[in-house]
């Protein structure tokens, strides 16, 4: 019988590392990596993402908008990523950041979240912004599938805190600490931890929020948006058995040799694995 999600995270990250790595097939990378930018450049440079990461790291992100981009052939190539990712035991992190009315939400969770639909994956992004409540058919369908959900609560571009920061009330905390609230009460006290996480990007001067909801961080922005394996501790280090630092183009730039890309994923994975480590010895008595 498959474990809840919380439990497959926390085995993954424990076997593997922290890492996730993002399928994110940009047209210059597949460019770069002497492919065309059609359907079949992108089946390519899909297979390799598949062939170097899959049995090596805990997660894989596949981007959906990359693969929007060519239609619906591009969709069925996602749709094959993702089953071929998880025939290999590889927890795929489907990045769609969807979020709609309560009624669309329940079809966008039957999509993406439901075993029985093709395009399931173990978890998937959404946001928050038509209001925390609008998200349930996400999370029940989830917790009917063994599947996830990650939130969006501190994003790593520039922009996010416009939103995220902004205070709900004159005394009420911000947005971005409702949404870690209201994870938390979902998480509840589920060992070893809850099937609902937050994104929190690696990009963050500071937290400046109460992270213990229980349940998996995804930290995207290491890398090419200039978050570094010291950030994510400093950041993190407190957390550290939870979070699960993402980059896309910080790997996918070693490829088309699926060994370079394997290669890459494995230092960053080490760098994260020193810094967490350093930080946390740091902070012991002595
Ligand atoms: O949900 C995400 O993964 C996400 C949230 C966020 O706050 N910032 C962010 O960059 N992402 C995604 O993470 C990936 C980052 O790619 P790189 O900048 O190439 O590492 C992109 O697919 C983004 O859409």
């Amino acid at each position: 019988m498959k474990s809840g999600f919380g439990a497959r995270a926390r085995a993954a990250m424990d076997a593997y590392g922290p890492l996730c790595v993002g399928i994110d097939p940009h047209a210059a990378l597949i460019e770069e990596w002497g492919l065309p930018d059609s359907v079949e450049g992108l089946e390519r440079f899909a297979a390799t993402c598949v062939e170097a990461f899959a049995g090596h790291v805990a997660f894989v992100k596949p981007q959906s908008a990359f693969f929007e981009r060519f239609g619906a052939g591009g969709v069925a190539v996602l749709e094959r990523t993702i089953q071929d990712l998880r025939h290999t035991g590889t927890l795929v992190l489907l990045d769609v950041k969807r979020g709609d009315i309560g009624s669309t939400a329940a079809a966008y969770a039957e999509a993406y979240l439901d075993e029985d639909s093709p395009m399931c994956a173990d978890a998937v992004t959404v946001s928050p912004y038509l209001g925390f409540g609008s998200l349930e058919p996400f999370f029940e369908t989830a917790e009917r599938n063994d599947t996830g959900v990650f939130v969006l609560a501190l994003t790593s571009n520039p922009e996010g805190p416009q939103v995220q920061r902004a205070r709900q009330g004159d005394t009420e905390g911000t947005v971005a600490g409702s949404v870690l609230a209201q994870l938390k009460a979902l998480n509840g006290d589920r060992t070893p931890m809850g099937p609902f996480g937050a994104v929190i990007g690696a990009t963050l001067e500071t937290l400046d929020e109460d992270v213990a909801f229980n349940g998996p961080i995804l930290a995207p922005g290491l890398g090419a948006q200039g978050g570094t394996a010291d950030d994510v501790a400093r950041l993190f280090g407190p957390v550290a058995d939870r979070v699960l630092p993402s980059t896309s183009r910080g790997v996918l730039k070693a490829g088309p040799d699926p060994a370079a890309l394997r290669d890459s994923a494995a230092q960053v994975n080490a760098e994260l694995v020193r810094s967490l480590e350093m930080y946390r010895t740091s902070r012991s008595p002595a």
